[in-house]
């Protein structure tokens, strides 16, 4: 595998070996290594910018029609005054990004009650939980609306998002603010961890559990989410500089369908989704991300995912990975082949040569070996998918993404390479709570008592 490699900018010779970092003058290599380290502070900060503000350009999705940058929450209808919250704790604007429910009969009702739904995966605790906020929203926080808006119907009902790694402090967690739960009143449910859990939940918060399959639920969160949350979903381009490599890609409700959702947890499912109710799990894979943290604590010494994948941003594949110039010399033009493609993913690694036998290989580099070997065979799994359906947009979703740069180029490239253009890669702002967010909405699930 590893056709569909994305390498560092560097330029290589076209009979040689790439440049080498290490082999780089120490005073030059002191200063790449400073400008990196900038090029990924920055890089963060605009993610975060991304998250919560709504200044970045916007392409209809479906027309290709570029709009101003108009807020979003704007789109979303005006709520009525708030009910009674007597019984609702109220807060603060969360610092990280959240929804506002829109007005409507369904989400009226979770002013008054807490609603809480949890996704239980392969690897982490998703929560999805309503809030009353008491507090006007700062502009900022606001995804840029105005403040007229904000003050205009009082209280707000939020949906909050967030995750776990240790199922005790996800239950503390959900004591402390779900306070004015009581018996009968139900958690919604969904993942393996609904089955697996369910008694020790129902038992330490004194529920009831309401379970949604965990296909459904994915579709009813992302349905909900492009819906409601106009700069929910947007593209990435690696090579523009700046705020310009984001792009929020609206899409009007009536054309969201058909669309294929390659949902990347711990392993991988991916869907073709033709409605709301008419979906078809149709591949999966078990390369996911519980695969790049398995490799990455075996290979690295990363002491978990943040500090993995840091790690492979830091790295260069390109001492670990034998590319098509290590094989060829250069490029393999009759295939069309670039000098630069990884030809075998970690294949200098081996040690069964006397050339290889001795030689140390940096953990950051592994990562992002690793990193790319993931994402790579993700990224052609998808295109295969969508073009065997004839899909013209792949959502990816699931924690495994992080709305890592890395990452995100590695499955653009692939979809925009092997589509030749045709099919458009998308990722989701809450990209980890698709099924929590799902099972929130889900009146239907199944009571477990
Ligand atoms: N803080 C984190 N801790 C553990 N895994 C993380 C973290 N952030 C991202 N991940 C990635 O997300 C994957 C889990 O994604 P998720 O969508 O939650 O799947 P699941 O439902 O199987 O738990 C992990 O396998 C890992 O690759
Ligand atoms: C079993 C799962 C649906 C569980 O979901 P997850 O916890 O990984 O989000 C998923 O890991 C999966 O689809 N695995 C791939 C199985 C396959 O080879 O089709």
């Amino acid at each position: 595998m590893g056709h569909t490699s994305v390498t560092s900018s560097r330029r290589i010779s076209p009979r040689g070996s790439p440049p080498n970092l290490r082999r780089t003058p120490p005073k030059i290599r002191k200063v790449l290594v400073l400008r990196e380290k900038r090029a990924a502070a920055t890089e963060d900060q605009i993610m975060d910018d991304l998250l919560l503000s709504s200044k970045l350009k916007r392409v209809d999705s479906a027309t290709g029609s570029v709009s101003p940058r108009v807020c979003a929450a704007d789109a979303l209808p005006t709520t009525t005054p708030a009910a009674s919250t007597a019984l609702r704790q109220t807060q603060k604007a969360p610092k990280t990004p959240y929804v506002i429910l829109p007005a409507s009969d369904t989400f009226e009702k979770f002013r008054k009650t807490s609603r809480v739904s949890v996704d239980i995966g392969g690897t982490l605790i998703k929560v999805v939980y309503s809030s009353v906020m008491d507090e006007e929203l700062p502009e900022e926080s606001l995804n840029g609306h105005t403040r007229k808006y904000a003050y205009e119907d009082g209280k707000r009902v939020l949906v909050n998002f967030k995750k776990f790694t240790d199922m005790d402090r996800f239950i503390n967690f959900l004591k402390e603010v779900w306070t004015d739960r009581k018996r009968g009143d139900v958690i919604h449910c969904t993942g393996g961890g609904s089955y697996k859990y369910s008694e020790i939940i129902m038992k330490e918060l004194g529920v009831r559990l309401q379970r949604t399959d965990e296909m459904r639920s994915l579709i009813f969160g992302v349905n909900f989410l492009l819906s409601t949350n106009v700069d929910e979903s947007f593209t990435y381009h690696h090579d523009a500089i700046g705020r310009n490599k984001f792009q929020y890609r609206p899409i009007a409700a009536d054309l969201i369908y058909p669309f294929l959702l390659v949902n990347i947890g711990t392993g991988i499912s991916i869907l073709k989704v033709d409605s709301p109710t008419s979906y078809e799990r149709v591949g999966g894979s078990s390369m996911g991300g519980g695969t790049f943290m398995g490799l990455g604590s075996l290979l690295t010494p990363a002491q978990n995912f943040d500090e993995l994948l840091e790690m492979a941003n830091r790295g260069d594949h390109r001492n670990v990975d034998k590319l098509v110039c290590d094989i060829y010399g250069g490029a393999y033009d009759e295939l069309g082949l670039k000098a630069d493609l990884i030809a075998g993913s970690m294949a200098k690694c081996n040690r069964f040569e006397e050339t290889t036998k001795k030689q140390q290989h940096k953990p950051e580099d592994i990562a992002k070996s690793l990193l790319l070997m993931v994402s790579n065979n993700i990224g052609q799994m998808a295109y295969l998918y969508g073009t065997r359906y004839n899909l013209k947009r792949i959502y990816f979703g699931g924690y495994f993404i992080r709305q890592d740069p890395i990452t995100m180029r590695t499955l653009s490239f692939a979809i925009n390479y092997w589509s030749k253009g045709e099919i458009e890669a998308l990722y989701l702002k809450h990209e980890g709570y698709l099924g929590a967010m799902g099972s929130f909405l889900d009146e239907d699930g199944k009571l477990d008592d």
